[in-house]
């Protein structure tokens, strides 16, 4: 589509855009995280759109279980090959942004990717990964993490696949004891990988030391059969990401040698010896990265469905707003502008997260690499925080944007449906968000018992303000409405540790108090997370150098999203007195005034997202606006639609309409 020709452009998009008053590039500039960025991501995405490889035959949704498998498989080994053959060489996970959109409804190689390689890198020895990691960056063997099983996969310590050490021959033994032991979920495990990371609980010298990782080969390099003693399938149909082949795998005493148990933290030596890690979570690592990566991806998930929405309310036409007058776009109505502009502003807050959490695990990484595990605790935290409300945002979000689409949202062309599925399965994986949010209240309640003594993670140290708790602010600036965040957030954990504390003195035990505390410490951790999202978005909206048409709209869209989450939950803010009933009512009026001031400028900030049309996938949000022609093309392509009358007529409603005459 060539954007510079407007005469193939819908007449609203043309002149939505023409009201833009900043600079659109210096704003996908921001969202890429710099020129070069964007420059090496159009690189990617031009070499993928124009190969008609990844083109599907026929809609995906009119495709069997197998052919959808198949046909990604097929995409994805080429997606593959063709990022391997590129003369620069190339770093996927770097580039993984650019991918987004290629591949539909979930990725056999996923998990090999995002945490097979990374289980390898971060949890195998140089020997080890001098065995393994060459070969499964080259492909040459396909892998995934299989930790979750039928019976548990929140309660990582309750796993009951088992590896006992057998010192008379150095070797394993992966056995799995119960049918509630069968490792099910991992992405790719049915029938694409030969090899995984398998968590299992170490027994060695008669002792169990809890999961540890250990790499096992699952299938025949040659042949692809499964091997004696290990059993393998797929788990069948989802919500959503059906291409992928999640499987479930059983051991019936499967051997592998000493060396496959993943010793970079904790080793057995050959007489069976167990050697301690630094950290005792310290093989949960591949997890806590996975998490940080996650955040990023809602972000991305969420302004493909922005972009949908937003494009789509300038072009659709619905009702009236003054009785007589033409149907308005359903832009102008409020409630729609409310629906939309705040999961656009939404965006840049989980952008903006992801890129201070990933500096954090740098840094957490570089001291990890010295030994020093100090700050570890700190990036379980809030990665688990930000995973938690990234993905429970994202997910809200797209529903919303597809419900801002009305009928046609629900049609499976408008790409809506699957980027909500694709985006809620991120709600449960990699750590249920309840639980994830719980690890963050147990950091909160820790952190706020110790006030005093310098804990050094710099997320918790404002719960050693006690005097801010007195205070409110008459101001209202943005860094103000920070401030209310904080008050909010340390006002519950100091509600929440009273009340804790309080069953603890009647005699209630710990756990049993915490449990009976839970729905409080679950709004601790959100508010305490948000918090942290807010005052992100703020420092870094106001350090940003950029012009200042920009510099506008993204203040404005951070004023919104400050504003739009304290109306979420302003009783907090009036419990804690870091607000009144009339700032609220202030703050309401002030957001409606920013969705009117950000109206005109939604599809210019959309568009600023730069998302190809090859790789958006809907009917409603292509950059030209061409929505009916599209939707009525799509529906062609029913298999319904071949013929005129189908075969069922004959067989069952002729019967039926005929069987009383
Ligand atoms: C896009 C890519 C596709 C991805 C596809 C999806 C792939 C997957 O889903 S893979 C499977 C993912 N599974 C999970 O995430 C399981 C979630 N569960 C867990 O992580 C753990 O069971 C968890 C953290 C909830 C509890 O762990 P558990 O060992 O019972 O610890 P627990 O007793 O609660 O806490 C003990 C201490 O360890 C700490 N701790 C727990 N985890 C960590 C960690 N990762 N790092 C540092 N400290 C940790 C706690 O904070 C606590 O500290 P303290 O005692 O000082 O308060
Ligand atoms: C699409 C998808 C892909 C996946 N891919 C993989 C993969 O590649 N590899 C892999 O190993 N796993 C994978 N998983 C599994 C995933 O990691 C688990 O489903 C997830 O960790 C949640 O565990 P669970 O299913 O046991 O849920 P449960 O823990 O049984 O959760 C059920 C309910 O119980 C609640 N609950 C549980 N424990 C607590 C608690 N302590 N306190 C309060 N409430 C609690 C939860 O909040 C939830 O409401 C995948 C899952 C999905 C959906």
């Amino acid at each position: 589509m060539d954007k510079n020709n407007e005469r193939e452009c819908n007449e609203d998009l043309i002149r939505e855009r023409r009201k833009c008053n900043f600079n659109i590039e210096e704003l996908t500039n921001i969202v890429d995280g710099g020129k070069a960025r964007t420059a090496r991501r159009r690189e990617i995405q031009r070499l993928l759109i124009n190969d008609p490889e990844f083109l599907d035959e026929i809609p995906q949704d009119y495709m069997s279980h197998e052919d959808r498998y198949s046909n990604e498989l097929r995409k994805s080994a080429h997606l593959m090959q063709k990022l391997a053959d590129q003369e620069s060489g190339h770093d996927i996970h770097q580039d993984i942004g650019a991918l987004t959109g290629i591949l539909k409804d979930g990725n056999p190689l996923m998990v090999h990717l995002s945490m097979f390689i990374p289980a390898i890198l971060g949890q195998a020895n140089s020997e080890q990964q001098e065995k393994w990691l060459g070969r499964s960056l080259r492909n040459e063997i396909i892998g995934t993490y299989a930790q979750t099983e039928l019976g548990h996969g929140t309660f990582v310590r309750g796993l009951e696949t088992r590896a006992t050490y057998d010192p008379t021959v150095e070797e394993f033994v992966l056995h799995t004891p119960t049918i509630t032991a069968t490792k099910w979920w991992p992405g790719g495990l049915g029938k694409t990988c030969n090899y995984c990371v398998v968590m299992a609980q170490l027994y060695t010298q008669g002792r169990c030391y809890g999961p540890h990782p250990f790499i096992v080969q699952l299938r025949d390099e040659e042949t692809h059969r499964s091997l004696p003693g290990i059993t393998l399938g797929e788990i069948g149909p989802r919500l959503g990401l059906n291409s992928n082949d999640n499987g479930f795998l059983k051991f019936e005493n499967h051997r592998i040698p000493r060396t496959n148990m993943l010793m970079k933290h904790s080793q057995v030596l050959k007489d069976g010896t167990y050697v301690k890690p630094l950290h005792n979570k310290l093989s949960y690592g591949t997890m806590m990265l996975v998490r940080v990566g996650i955040v990023g991806a809602c972000s991305r998930s969420l302004q493909y469905a922005v972009t949908i929405a937003t494009r789509y309310s300038a072009v659709r036409h619905q009702s009236e707003i003054v009785p007589g007058q033409p149907e308005p776009q359903i832009l102008d109505y409020q409630t729609q502008q409310y629906k939309v502009i705040p999961q656009i502003a939404s965006v840049f807050a989980l952008i903006f997260s992801a890129r201070s959490l990933s500096k954090i695990q740098s840094s957490v990484t570089a001291k990890l690499k010295d030994g020093n595990t100090d700050l570890l605790p700190e990036l379980h935290s809030l990665s688990s925080g930000l995973k938690a409300l990234s993905s429970s945002d994202a997910s809200w979000g797209v529903e919303v944007c597809r419900l801002a689409c009305g009928g046609h949202g629900y049609l499976a062309s408008s790409n809506l449906p699957r980027t909500y599925t694709g985006t809620t399965c991120a709600i449960t994986y990699e750590g249920e968000n309840t639980v994830l949010l719980l690890q963050v209240a147990r950091y909160l309640i820790k952190s706020y018992r110790s006030i005093g003594k310098e804990t050094g993670a710099s997320s918790v140290s404002y719960l050693a303000d006690q005097t801010s708790l007195a205070s409110s602010s008459s101001s209202f600036s943005n860094k103000a409405l920070v401030q209310a965040f904080k008050l909010s957030a340390l006002s519950l954990v100091a509600e929440a540790e009273a009340r804790l504390q309080k069953l603890c003195d009647m005699g209630q035990e710990f756990y049993h108090a915490w449990n009976y505390c839970s729905v409080l410490l679950l709004k601790c951790a959100e508010a305490h997370t948000r918090y942290y999202i807010c005052e992100k978005y703020e420092q870094t909206v106001d350090s940003l150098k950029a012009s200042e048409g920009v510099k506008n709209v993204l203040q404005s869209l951070c004023r919104l999203y400050l504003i739009y989450h304290i109306t979420l939950t302003h009783g907090d803010f009036l419990k804690c007195g870091a607000l009144t009933p009339r700032n609220i009512a202030v703050l309401e009026g002030e957001m409606c005034d920013l969705l009117a001031v950000l109206r005109p400028q939604a599809v210019s900030i959309v568009d600023a997202f730069d998302i190809p049309d090859e790789l958006l996938g809907s009917t409603l949000g292509c950059w030209d606006g061409n929505v009916y022609q599209r939707l009525y093309d799509e529906a062609l392509k029913s298999p319904l639609n071949k013929t005129d009358v189908p075969d069922a007529y004959y067989k069952y409603l002729l019967p039926l309409m005929k069987s009383s005459l």
